[in-house]
């Protein structure tokens, strides 16, 4: 055995420990992906954690200080999550205020929640809320007598969410008492899983919502301070809704985390594809237990997603509002640690998986595209460039914003501009061939002009955009489109249909050279 391939069995080994799966109990669909996942780095090993650990920590630390808080509540369940992020506030200097607040529950989980408060030295409160849990349930029992007696799984899941509710009242009582904040304690995996309550489990600062449950998150804990008794105990809701959190979910947290990576990579790559057709090209066919995992999962994810848009904006028309009003936070008052240059650099996931068809297809024929890019101002290029290994599918790309830009780099006749302006479907179809006639290794050029917006131009109202196509050897093709919406929504429409319009030329030139 190679020392790779050692290195990566001994990651396999801790994971299925941490995860709490026993060796053997993954289907033969799980084990080879969980392998595939190892290789490309999606479970982290350990040097790599623990400096993801220090970045919390640091990142922590730049909070409090930046934000000018010091002071966080938290509810200390006897469960990972809380654990950790306790332990992680702890390490950062924080001042952390642990409550026990059981609610008719198993002792043995308040003993958990103290005997961490003491391990990791934070403050400890306890207050039992079982009286105001039954009076609360005593009362709504007068809208309706079912919340109190039914047992059946819509009825307990209600009390749990009132459980979880009013815990999360007491915390930000508590928060307002101390002058400090409530920490958040979901990860990654109940995220997607939508598995809390809404207005029940997120608090303020969230250290761990990016944390796999399966493997990261004990994995910090234990690395953390946080007592083993903690780390290898079965996750459980904490609301008496039944079973643990793998048993309600209907997958352990490791298949789940190991499927939503496996989802996640597909729709990238094939955006898309419709459910019924994922256990297929997911390669279960064989795995009657991975299709039952699938379908669990997916359903769970549809009657979830919700959770995660929480609250739904609708798509008003002046959503254009919402950027100025984010930009006046992060210049004025948003603290340093949050100001990430590369948020300027996301892109939406379907723009994401429609760069990366498009790549993946140069990729396929060995060619490359350049583009040349007027409103979009080198977007087009920066969307296909964040395709991982895209260099081999990208040539470059020309922004030329102004006509002398137009003129100078991509050879436009000047009398072409000044009689037709810059809008028009030739000028779009000159810088196409203009930017094949100057990129000599590229085959695919597309090429953006337009008008984004907010107001008209030159007799072209805004939205107004012109995408033309040009393939080496071929004549360019250009459409036009009006898109709704302000400029950022014009620009994204743009990068769509962009995307959209390479993809179909390169179909063309295939069936052409067929
Ligand atoms: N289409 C839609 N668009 C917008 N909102 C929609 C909606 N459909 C429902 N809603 C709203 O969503 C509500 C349902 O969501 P919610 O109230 O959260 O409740 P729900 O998701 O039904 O239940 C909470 C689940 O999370 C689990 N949990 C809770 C707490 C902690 C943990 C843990 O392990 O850490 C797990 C718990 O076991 C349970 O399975 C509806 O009552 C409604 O208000
Ligand atoms: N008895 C409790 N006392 C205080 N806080 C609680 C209690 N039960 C739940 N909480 C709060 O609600 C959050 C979600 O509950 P949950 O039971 O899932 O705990 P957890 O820490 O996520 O651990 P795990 O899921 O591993 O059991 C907890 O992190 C905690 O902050």
């Amino acid at each position: 055995m190679s020392p790779g391939a050692e290195t990566a069995a001994a990651l396999k080994t801790e994971i299925l420990d941490l995860a709490r799966q026993p060796t053997g109990a993954l289907s033969p669909w799980f084990e080879a992906r969980l392998e595939e996942q190892l290789a490309q780095d999606l479970f982290l090993p350990g040097r790599e954690l623990e400096a993801v650990r220090q970045k919390l920590v640091r990142d922590l630390a730049d909070y409090r200080t930046q934000a000018g808080i010091d002071t966080a509540v938290l509810g200390m369940s006897g469960g990972v999550d809380s654990a950790l992020t306790a332990a992680l506030l702890k390490a950062a200097g924080w001042r952390v205020i642990g409550l026990t607040l059981p609610i008719e529950q198993d002792p043995i989980e308040t003993e958990r929640g103290v005997e961490a408060c003491a391990a990791l030295g934070l403050e400890h409160l306890h207050l039992d809320l079982s009286a105001p849990y039954e009076a609360g349930i005593a009362s709504l029992a007068s809208l309706d007598g079912r919340i109190g007696s039914a047992d059946d799984a819509a009825h307990r899941t209600r009390r749990g969410n009132l459980r979880a509710r009013l815990r999360m009242m007491t915390l930000y009582d508590q928060a307002h008492r101390f002058g400090g904040l409530v920490a958040s304690t979901d990860n990654f995996s109940e995220l997607g899983a939508g598995f809390w309550t809404l207005h029940g489990d997120v608090g303020d600062l969230a250290p761990v919502q990016s944390l796999l449950k399966s493997w990261e998150v004990p994995w910090m804990a234990r690395a953390s301070g946080v007592p083993e008794r903690t780390w290898r105990a079965m996750p459980t809701d904490g609301l008496g809704i039944g079973g643990g959190d793998e048993a309600q979910i209907g997958a352990t947290y490791l298949e789940w985390d190991i499927l939503i990576f496996a989802l996640m990579a597909i729709l990238r790559d094939e955006p898309d594809l419709s459910t019924q057709h994922l256990a297929f090209v997911l390669g279960m066919d064989e795995d009657r237990h991975a299709q039952l995992v699938l379908g669990t999962v997916l359903a769970r994810l549809a009657a979830t997603w919700h959770k995660r848009a929480n609250p739904i904006r609708l798509d008003h028309p002046r959503t254009d509002r919402y950027g100025p009003l984010a930009a006046l936070d992060a210049r004025l008052f948003r603290p340093a640690v949050l100001k990430t240059e590369a948020a300027m650099l996301s892109f939406s996931g379907e723009l994401q998986a429609m760069a990366n068809h498009l790549v993946r297809a140069l990729e396929a024929r060995g060619q490359k595209l350049v583009t040349a890019e007027s409103c979009t101002a080198g977007l087009l290029a920066a969307c296909v460039a964040q395709v991982p290994a895209c260099s081999d599918a990208l040539s470059g790309s020309f922004v030329t914003y102004s006509p002398g830009m137009k003129i100078a780099a991509l050879g436009l006749p000047e009398a072409l501009i000044d009689e037709r302006t810059v809008y028009d479907p030739e000028v779009a179809r000159r810088m196409a061939t203009g930017a094949l006639a100057a990129a000599p290794e590229a085959w695919l050029a597309i090429a953006i002009t337009g008008v984004a917006g907010p107001d008209d131009d030159q007799g072209k109202p805004a939205g107004w955009v012109c995408i033309a196509t040009a393939c080496r050897g071929s004549g360019a093709e250009a459409v036009e489109h009006r898109f709704d919406g302000g400029p950022e929504q014009v620009i994204a429409a743009t990068l769509r249909a962009a995307l959209e319009a390479g993809r179909l030329a390169l179909a063309r030139d295939a069936g052409q050279d067929g």
